[in-house]
């Protein structure tokens, strides 16, 4: 706990729920398990919900979070938590197999990262608060996603933020919301500037605020951060659910940590034949408790919240999913949608490493961790220094149809550098990280620089699906990464991209100690080509779609909910998280993520008004 902070009013399984006696038809419950609303999954877009939708005095709410609600230091300050790989980080974290398109390779990284904990993966992302680009969420709309363009979003974006120093400035952000939101300061490390200079001579401009209305639709951009104006991580449990606001609300919002949720309750409705989601079933996380299952019912609506792998998982055990799956594990379907756990999408990023002298990389606190003690300790004082950043400040956006073959991009018409227009947003995202990611350690007196290439619009899929009817085993991931054959053609471009900044940063500065470690080389063949990304491709966490909203029978792939977030056939049921993208957002997903929880809450709100 933070030194001397109040105890958070966190409930138990047992506090919130009436214990289930005989297994059959939904239970009776005692009247203080009735909730108007019960949320599954108290994670980024989950604690968004239970704030707005306890708003109404007289509205009763459940949020029902796995994991624990945590306040450590090791959680707030900005690197330490961005590490999610040290002992004790709140996530969940099961190897997936290699995607099928790849050849097996001993250094392959293909593991799944969530959080778990109030607040889920907000509480150990790596902070970045990008929105996407205007036309990508115009091309939504145009889609049939009616509701979601952009200047709508814009609405909800800036409703949920609370911009502090410059970005206060800046009309397209909002001031009076929950979740703090901040510019970096200046670069921290020299190679930014550096890469940033290449990127202009490529003719991919820098642009001070990657989510301003009007850039240019390809760019290189310094990163908006999700932290306080006191230089701590912003989750959405600290912004939308802090103590203050949770005891004002406690007669209203009861949030119940350590808890799983086994399935939803669903009844056939009488009016309609329709399924109706009446209640959710759950049991204690927590070993000593577990065993019982208990029920809580929801006289108006069920939301679920449990992200893209945890919301189809708990709709299969619940029945809802494609019929030939729930048979083959012998759950009773209550509706066939093929769509449930379908179209998984997520930025798979490809290494391309480069070796510079271990103090200008991260990776100097890992081989000597007492390096860490000065920057540590000018954070506690300063509140400035490498502890502030979370791994990076900059992102290059390009467009792999328009680089030519000197990575160079080339626009035909000024039309094509309109970011409000969906057919311009980019599909390659180039982060550079100062560090190796996790691949094999480099020679003495060596640390990393990585450019990290991501497909941000992917056109493979992969799947969510049920490993056994068992609630607490993780699901079976296939992350389907270059399934689809268009993707090795992104890919290439985006490795000679990489490799072309690499190049330039080294050229920038002949006297400066930097080598190439892993670089695809030019003109390599196809096997080649095959080889380097089956050893250096990684998951980059942003796990999407595998709920979209779209029709049941949407030609580029099912869908499972409508426009206002409600699951096809079955009553009383919204999906609000980052598996209802209709495709994986061509960016970084928590802010739309949060925009989508804002956005549902409304319409709830606005529909039982
Ligand atoms: C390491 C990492 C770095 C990232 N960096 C960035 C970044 O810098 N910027 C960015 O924009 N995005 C980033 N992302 C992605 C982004 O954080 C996620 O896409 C987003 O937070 C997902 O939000 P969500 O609400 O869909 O899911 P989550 O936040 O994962 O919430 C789901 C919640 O449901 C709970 N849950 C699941 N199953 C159950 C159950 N059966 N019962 C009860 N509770 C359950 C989970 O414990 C979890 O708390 C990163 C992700 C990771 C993993």
């Amino acid at each position: 706990m933070w030194p001397f902070s109040e105890r958070f009013p966190e409930r138990t399984a047992a506090e919130v729920g009436t214990p289930v006696v005989e297994e059959g038809d939904v239970p009776q419950t005692q009247a203080e398990h009735e909730y108007d609303y019960i949320i599954i999954g108290g994670g980024t877009a989950g604690c968004v919900l239970a704030n707005r939708l306890s708003e109404p005095a007289g509205t009763r709410v459940l949020l029902l979070e796995r994991g624990a609600y945590r306040v450590n230091m090791s959680d707030r300050i900005p690197l330490l938590s961005a590490n999610f790989l040290r002992a004790g980080a709140p996530k969940a974290l099961y190897p997936s197999p290699t995607p099928a398109a790849l050849a097996p390779s001993e250094s392959s990284l293909f593991e799944v990262a969530t959080g778990k904990a109030l607040g889920g993966t907000s509480k150990i992302n790596s902070m970045l608060y990008t929105r996407g680009a205007v036309g990508e969420w115009n091309g939504w709309e145009e889609k049939g996603c009616e509701g979601w363009g952009y200047e709508e979003m814009e609405r909800y974006f800036k409703k949920s933020e609370r911009a502090t120093g410059v970005l206060a400035e800046r009309d397209w952000h909002g001031t009076e919301g929950f979740w703090s939101t901040r510019a970096f300061p200046d670069f921290i490390l020299p190679h930014w500037k550096k890469t940033v200079d290449v990127c202009e001579s490529l003719g991919l401009p820098f642009v001070q605020d990657a989510n301003s209305r009007d850039h240019p639709a390809y760019m290189c951009a310094a990163m908006d951060m999700t932290r306080t104006p006191e230089g701590e991580r912003s989750s959405t449990e600290t912004a939308f659910l802090p103590l203050t606001l949770v005891k004002e609300r406690m007669d209203r919002l009861k949030i119940a940590t350590h808890v799983v949720v086994t399935r939803i309750a669903l009844e056939q409705d009488k009016e309609g034949g329709q399924p109706r989601a009446v209640g959710v079933y759950f049991e204690s996380d927590e070993e000593d408790n577990a065993g019982m299952t208990y029920f809580a019912r929801a006289k108006r609506e069920v939301v679920l919240s449990a992200g893209a792998m945890g919301s189809p998982k708990i709709l299969q055990l619940s029945g809802i999913g494609p019929k030939s799956h729930l048979e083959s594990l012998g759950i009773p379907l209550v509706k066939d949608l093929p769509g449930v756990g379908s179209n998984l999408q997520d930025h798979v990023g490809i290494l391309t490493i480069y070796k510079i002298p271990i103090q200008d990389s991260l990776d100097r606190l890992i081989v000597n961790p007492l390096s860490a003690i000065p920057p540590l300790l000018e954070y506690i004082a300063f509140r400035s220094g490498l502890f502030l950043f979370p791994l990076t400040q900059l992102s290059i956006f390009a467009r792999s149809s328009l680089l030519d073959e000197n990575s160079r991009m080339v626009l035909s018409s000024p039309s094509q550098a309109d970011c409000t227009k969906a057919a311009n947003t980019p599909d390659i995202e180039i982060m550079p990280l100062p560090m190796t990611q996790t691949l094999e350690p480099l020679p003495q007196g060596w640390g990393g620089l990585t450019f990290l290439s991501c497909l941000s619009q992917p056109k493979s899929r992969g799947s969510v699906r049920l490993a056994s009817a068992n609630p607490r085993a993780p699901p079976a991931v296939d992350l389907g990464y270059f399934s689809h054959p268009d993707d090795w053609i992104v890919v290439r471009k985006a490795l000679n991209l990489a490799r072309t900044l690499g190049e330039g940063v080294r050229a920038a500065d002949i006297t400066y100690k930097m080598e190439p470690h892993r670089v695809l080389p030019p003109n390599a063949s196809e096997e080649q080509l095959k080889q380097f990304v089956s050893e250096t491709a990684r998951t980059s966490y942003h796990y999407a779609s595998t709920c979209r909203m779209a029709a049941e029978d949407d030609p580029e792939g099912p869908g499972v909910v409508d426009s206002r977030l409600r699951v096809h056939g079955v009553k009383g049921l919204r999906i609000a998280d980052a598996s209802i993208m209709p495709q994986v957002i061509a960016t970084h997903t928590q802010a739309p993520t949060v925009c989508i929880a804002e956005k549902c809450a409304d319409m709830i709100l606005q529909g039982h008004n």
